[in-house]
C-alpha cells in the first residue's frame, strides 16, 4: 500500500511516537511524506520514506495529486485544530480529495490506529484491486 505520512508543527511528536509504535507494520507498505514530517520520522526511525515538499510550500497538494491518479491508499494526517495554518486552503483540498475518491484518511491518533491496524489485518486489500483495475469513486 502506499501510505501518506503528515503533520502539522504541534502533531509531530505524536506522528512520530505512532509510527514508531507501529515500525514493523509501516515498514511493509511504501511511504510518502510531506518534507519535515518525513524528515522527523526518518529519523526516529530509519524507515525508507519519500519526501515531498513542505506542507505550506506545496507539499499537501503533491500528495493531493497521488490521490487524484488514484496512487496513495491511505493517509495518516494529524492536523493541528488548534493553529491557523498559512496553507489552510491546500489542507482543505487534501481532506477534500480523501472523501472525492473515498481514500481512508485518519487524522488522529485514535483514528489512526483503527486505520492501521485494519490495513495489516487486510480491511484495506480492495484498494489493491481499485488501484490495479483503475477504479475509482470520483467521477
Ligand atoms: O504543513 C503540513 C501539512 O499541512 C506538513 O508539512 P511538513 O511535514 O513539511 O511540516
Amino acid at each position: 500500500m502506499n501510505i501518506a505520512l503528515i503533520a502539522h508543527d504541534q502533531k509531530k511528536n505524536d506522528l512520530v511516537q505512532f509510527v514508531t509504535a507501529y515500525q514493523a507494520i509501516f515498514a511493509k507498505h511504501t511511504l510518502h511524506a510531506t518534507g519535515t514530517t518525513g524528515l522527523r520520522i526518518h529519523e526516529a526511525t530509519g524507515l525508507s520514506i519519500t519526501r515531498y515538499q513542505s506542507g505550506p510550500l506545496g507539499g499537501d497538494q503533491e500528495i493531493g495529486a497521488l490521490i487524484a491518479k488514484n496512487q496513495m491508499d491511505a493517509i495518516f494526517f494529524f492536523r493541528d485544530p488548534l493553529t491557523a495554518q498559512p496553507h489552510e486552503p491546500d489542507v482543505s483540498a487534501l481532506v477534500r480529495l480523501c472523501d472525492v475518491y473515498s481514500i481512508p484518511l485518519a487524522t488522529n491518533m485514535g483514528t489512526a490506529e483503527l486505520l492501521i491496524r485494519g490495513l495489516d489485518e487486510g480491511l484495506l486489500d480492495w484498494r489493491n484491486i481499485a488501484r490495479e483495475k483503475g477504479v475509482r469513486n470520483g467521477k
